[in-house]
């Protein structure tokens, strides 16, 4: 089969459809029938927008062409940050990944036909500069009810019978309605590295996060659910996770925002970084082992009690 046939092939049996973005750079767009959708790029394998069903953007992005695309979940592998000798984030958010058309068998719990699989693995480039060999296969689904789920395997196929470690984000960008007006659950009082104080370590105090200058953290060993709520917006975002421990919270403020490039003076004020992430313990992989990090976003009305937002309904919101 030409790769062009198994490609059609591979889509055929789901509701996706491959066309062209920004800058002529394909992208692959998930539909569920109540309206949702989601778009991935092949470029970085980066989802760019999550919408709900009232067609509703849930993600904060960017497009601002020549400049790369700013938001959305950049992937962020084999390093996340600065924490370690590569560029900052990894090279897996500037790569071209491939659709990946004969996945291994994945066992899922969900009947949703919503998905797509990516597939990257390293060019001669990245051999140079982090010399091991992997197969990085990313499953990025929409349920029927408009959540979106991203699933990473990444197995080591290294034939020196060398074992490699990396850490790895899923660095998404929710959109808020007013960065002032939005406050996390989920991760007080926890540990947490400070990235604006050379990653010292500090204790969160108080009931929740709330924001009122830039934040860089590193949450560690952090609850499977956190949410974000969005009092002017009355939404709230539930992420659950597998696999990735820690939690990093970011909000570049005025200054910093002024500083980036692609970056509007004001558009901290409707961006919140909320990210499943493994860096303070990196994962090591021998040959022919798999790691899987797994996050599920949704988006659902807050809800109110006197005025104050009720974070156990939100957090229990119906189902576990
Ligand atoms: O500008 P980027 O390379 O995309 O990084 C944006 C941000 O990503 C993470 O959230 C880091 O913790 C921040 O220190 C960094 O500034």
């Amino acid at each position: 089969m030409s790769s062009t046939a198994a490609v059609t092939a591979a889509i055929e049996r789901v509701p996706v459809e491959i066309c062209k973005g920004m800058n002529g750079l394909e992208k692959v767009v998930l539909r569920e029938a109540r309206g949702s959708s989601a778009e991935v790029y092949l470029y970085g394998g980066h989802i760019t927008s999550w919408k709900n069903d009232h067609g509703e953007e849930l993600l904060f992005a960017i497009f601002k062409p020549p400049k790369p695309i700013r938001g959305g979940i950049p992937i962020c592998f084999p390093q996340f940050s600065n924490h370690g000798f590569l560029e900052q984030h990894g090279f897996a958010r500037n790569r071209f990944w491939s659709i990946d058309t004969n996945p291994p068998p994945f066992p899922t719990n969900s009947s949703t036909k919503t998905f797509v699989d990516l597939i990257l693995k390293p060019i001669e480039e990245d051999m140079k500069i982090w010399p091991h060999s992997f197969e990085f296969r990313l499953r990025v689904t929409l349920g029927p009810s408009g959540d979106l789920m991203l699933t990473s395997r990444i197995r080591n196929t290294n034939t020196d019978g060398k074992p490699f470690t990396f850490t790895f984000a899923y660095h998404t960008y929710f959109s808020v309605s007013d960065i002032s007006e939005v406050r996390v659950e989920g991760l007080e009082t926890l540990d947490y590295l400070d990235s604006l104080q050379n990653k010292q370590r500090f204790t969160e105090q108080g009931d929740a996060i709330t924001f009122e200058s830039e934040v860089d953290k590193i949450y560690l060993s952090t609850p499977t659910k956190i949410a974000i709520l969005d009092h002017e917006k009355k939404r709230t975002f539930v992420i659950r996770k597998d696999g990735l421990p820690d939690a990093v919270v970011w909000n570049p403020w005025d200054k910093k925002a002024k500083a980036m490039a692609d970056f509007g003076d004001d558009d901290y004020k409707h961006m919140l970084c909320v990210e499943a992430a493994a860096v303070e313990k990196p994962i090591t992989l021998k040959p022919g082992e798999e790691w899987r990090g797994r996050q599920e976003l949704s988006a659902v009305p807050s809800s109110y009690c006197s005025g104050q937002l009720d974070p156990q309904r939100v957090l229990l919101g119906g189902r576990n």
